[in-house]
């Protein structure tokens, strides 16, 4: 059976929920908090969580990739790092459907062409608004810009903050998670490596 680790696309529900079925779970959650969801300031919640909900998950309804279909060759020759710094995201974390807020730093190496640089953060944004881990999604954004763009070296470092661990659970605020995944040259090469970490302040 095919799972999103093995790079297929995460496959939509064979029956997709109506809306009134997903605030209905609301409902059953704001109980389950131990609140009444019939209230005044909570009656029209449900409804407004299902919404929140399409807008956190829409990376669901895209091919990132699509994003890096139009490229640029004329670049002067151009063959030297291309980095996108401290590119700020949120996501949710796929064990307790929590905030995960923190920020990218995407770079790649170019072979004989360039993409438009808001892409870089668009494809980030499609992957990050599913749910995630952050391992997956460091992996995800570095495969697709691999394959699609095929660079000389891709190099993806995510830092962020996971509010299942600050707001519950060992509640730990402040802590940050790091993670990143070298491609190509940066893998290979040290001094390549080296120089992009550098450029991104790691
Ligand atoms: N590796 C990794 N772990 C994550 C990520 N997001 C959340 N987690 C962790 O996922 C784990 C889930 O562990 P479980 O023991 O099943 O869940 P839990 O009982 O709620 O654990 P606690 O958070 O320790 O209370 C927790 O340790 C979280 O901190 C992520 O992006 N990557
Ligand atoms: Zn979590």
């Amino acid at each position: 059976m095919s799972t999103p680790d093995d790079g297929d696309p995460v496959q939509p529900p064979a029956k997709l929920p109506v809306p009134e079925e997903v605030a209905e779970a609301v409902r059953t959650l704001i109980r389950w908090a131990g609140d009444d969801p019939e209230r005044e300031g909570l009656v029209d919640t449900p409804a407004r969580v299902a919404r929140a909900w399409k807008e956190y998950a829409r990376g669901y309804e895209e091919d990132p990739s699509v994003h890096l279909s139009r490229t640029f060759e004329e670049v002067g020759g151009y063959d030297e790092i291309v980095l996108l710094k401290d590119i700020p995201f949120q996501s949710h974390c796929e064990h307790h459907m929590a905030p995960i807020i923190g920020k990218a730093h995407i770079a790649y190496l170019p072979r004989d062409r360039v993409v438009g640089i808001s892409k870089l953060a668009r494809v980030l944004h499609g992957f990050a608004r599913r749910l995630q881990v952050q391992e997956r999604l460091t992996a995800e954004v570095a495969d697709c810009i691999w394959e699609h763009l095929q660079p000389q070296g891709v190099a993806v470092v995510i830092e962020a903050s996971h509010a299942c661990m600050t707001a519950r659970g060992v509640g730990t605020p402040g802590v940050m998670m790091t993670t990143s995944r070298m491609m190509g040259t940066f893998r290979a090469d040290e001094r390549s490596r080296k120089e992009v970490l550098a450029l991104m302040g790691c």
